[in-house]
């Protein structure tokens, strides 16, 4: 059943609310401490994508999350609460944080239905600090949504999470839901319709082509004599379009573009979006199940299904990609291993995306009830796929090399559950969008045996996949 304000069950629907809230409110006074009122309803289907292009401001931060594959996307808009840090034990901390924001959550409604319960998002940075000081995003973000919209399949939830103290008038909080329901019924129709119009770029540059060959040149001397087999080195594409992005006709193309990828935007609440469409998944637990995939390893798609077929074969029989390869394999489930995890790793297969296709091992577990999620995702990230290997001696390399920020590009982006569910994807394929300016960011693993205008045809090729979706 869903609800909405017209429907007969809104009046049971909203006596029944009121007294939740009124209980919540009850205990807030007795404990003289804030809880936070998490109400779960099912709605009639709304796509998140059009929720979060027309209820969002630009002063709130928000994120997007799209699984075609599952069949899955969410909006989160705004914070009902936040961290944003920086520093070493960033992760620690933020599971801390999650775990005192859910000791005072009381929830209602269908919370069997999929995406019902309170979720946290989060966004970390490569490393633990950003050197460039005006990079706009903290090292690590976390927040609980003021309003969540998930559709699973055929069915589509609305979390509405909300401070509840003496103070607060639950009337007009009631009043606020069942209106933000009315409007997004009336979104429900709304659809959008491919733009390929590309923009005018008017100013275009490639982080010059020689440099980028001369520190993969540089990068084969170090990993010859010193203590490290692998730095993935990256590049960026800064470009300006003669009118602002549109951030939601952008998102809407990368779905359609790469549909087995997941599709992500987060914004800082300050006007700059980081977006994306990333292949690579760090981990997903769903009831304890463990996922992680090893993806390293690269080949461009063929023109022709022969050519495609000679590329696949070329890339599965090549001795320096499975060498690239296994250094994640081995990172991963050495990793988990510390956890305490028993790592199964299930047999290797190709990653084919519409321009680029990759060595992909998923390695699954078992996660124990007492290991959070970001505890994983900090011993798993970075992984030898975007940092190399040793992964330590590979980022004071890539310090070294790089010249721009790496910021959210190659780090973990998602969200965890109160039950230990979570999705993490690393933020690859990705770009800073900020006005009618944007920032494209891509890689590859540097090994023994690269070859510099191979490693910069793979970068390129990265680079424009996720160009084109700009608009
Ligand atoms: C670093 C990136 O991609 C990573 C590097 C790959 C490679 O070098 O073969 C393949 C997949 C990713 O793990 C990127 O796309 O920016």
């Amino acid at each position: 059943m869903t609800v909405s304000p017209c429907s007969v069950d809104f009046f049971v629907y909203n006596k029944e609310l009121y007294r939740f809230l009124i209980a919540v409110q009850q205990k807030s006074i007795k404990s003289n401490s804030t809880q936070i009122a998490s109400i779960s309803l099912e709605i009639d289907s709304v796509d998140p994508l059009v929720v979060l292009d027309k209820l969002t401001q630009p002063n709130q931060l928000n994120f997007y999350w799209e699984n075609k594959g599952k069949n899955e996307a969410i909006a989160a808009i705004d914070a009902v609460a936040k961290l944003q840090i920086e520093g070493k034990d960033r992760f620690y901390k933020s599971e801390e944080f999650i775990k005192y924001c859910l000791s005072n959550i009381i929830s209602f409604g269908k919370t069997e239905a999929p995406f019902s319960k309170p979720i946290f998002f989060c966004g970390f940075s490569f490393f633990e600090r950003n050197c460039q000081e005006s990079y706009p995003f903290s090292a690590a973000t976390v927040f609980l949504p003021r309003w969540q919209v998930a559709v699973k399949g055929e069915r589509c939830i609305l979390v509405f999470n909300t401070i509840i103290n003496a103070g607060v008038n639950v009337q007009r909080i009631l009043h606020i839901l069942w209106r933000k329901i009315e409007i997004l019924h009336s979104l429900g129709f709304y659809s959008y319709h491919r733009d390929c119009q590309q923009p005018k770029f008017s100013k275009k540059s490639v982080a010059q082509p020689d440099k980028f060959k001369h520190s993969v040149l540089s990068a084969l001397k170090t990993i010859q004599s010193k203590n490290v087999s692998k730095i993935v080195l990256a590049d960026i594409l800064d470009v300006k379009s003669n009118t602002t992005f549109n951030l939601f006709n952008s998102l809407n193309n990368l779905r359609h573009l790469h549909p087995n990828c997941y599709i992500f935007s987060t914004s800082n609440g300050q006007g700059q979006n980081f977006i994306g469409a990333s292949p690579e998944r760090l981990i997903s637990i769903h009831k304890q199940q463990l996922i992680t995939d090893a993806l390293a390893g690269s080949a461009p798609r063929g023109k022709t299904p022969a050519e495609d077929a000679a590329n696949a074969d070329r890339l599965l029989n090549s001795e320096k990609e499975r060498h690239e390869h296994l250094l994640v394999i081995d990172f991963i489930t050495q990793r988990l291993s510390q956890l305490g995890l028993l790592p199964q790793v299930l047999p290797p297969r190709l990653r084919q995306l519409s321009n680029i296709q990759h060595l992909w091992t998923p390695i699954s577990a078992i996660v124990p009830d007492n290991v959070h999620p970001l505890k994983i995702v900090s011993q798993l990230h970075p992984t030898p796929a975007v940092a190399g290997a040793a992964p330590d001696v590979a980022c004071t390399e890539i310090r070294r090399y790089e010249s721009f920020e790496r910021g959210l590009y190659a780090a973990p982006l998602g969200w965890v559950d109160a039950d230990g569910n979570c999705e993490f994807i690393v933020g690859i394929r990705s770009a800073l969008i900020d006005g009618d300016r944007a920032r494209l960011y891509a890689g590859a693993g540097i090994v023994a045996g690269s070859d510099p205008d191979k490693e910069l045809i793979e970068v390129q090729l990265k680079l424009q996949a996720l160009l084109k979706a700009l608009v």
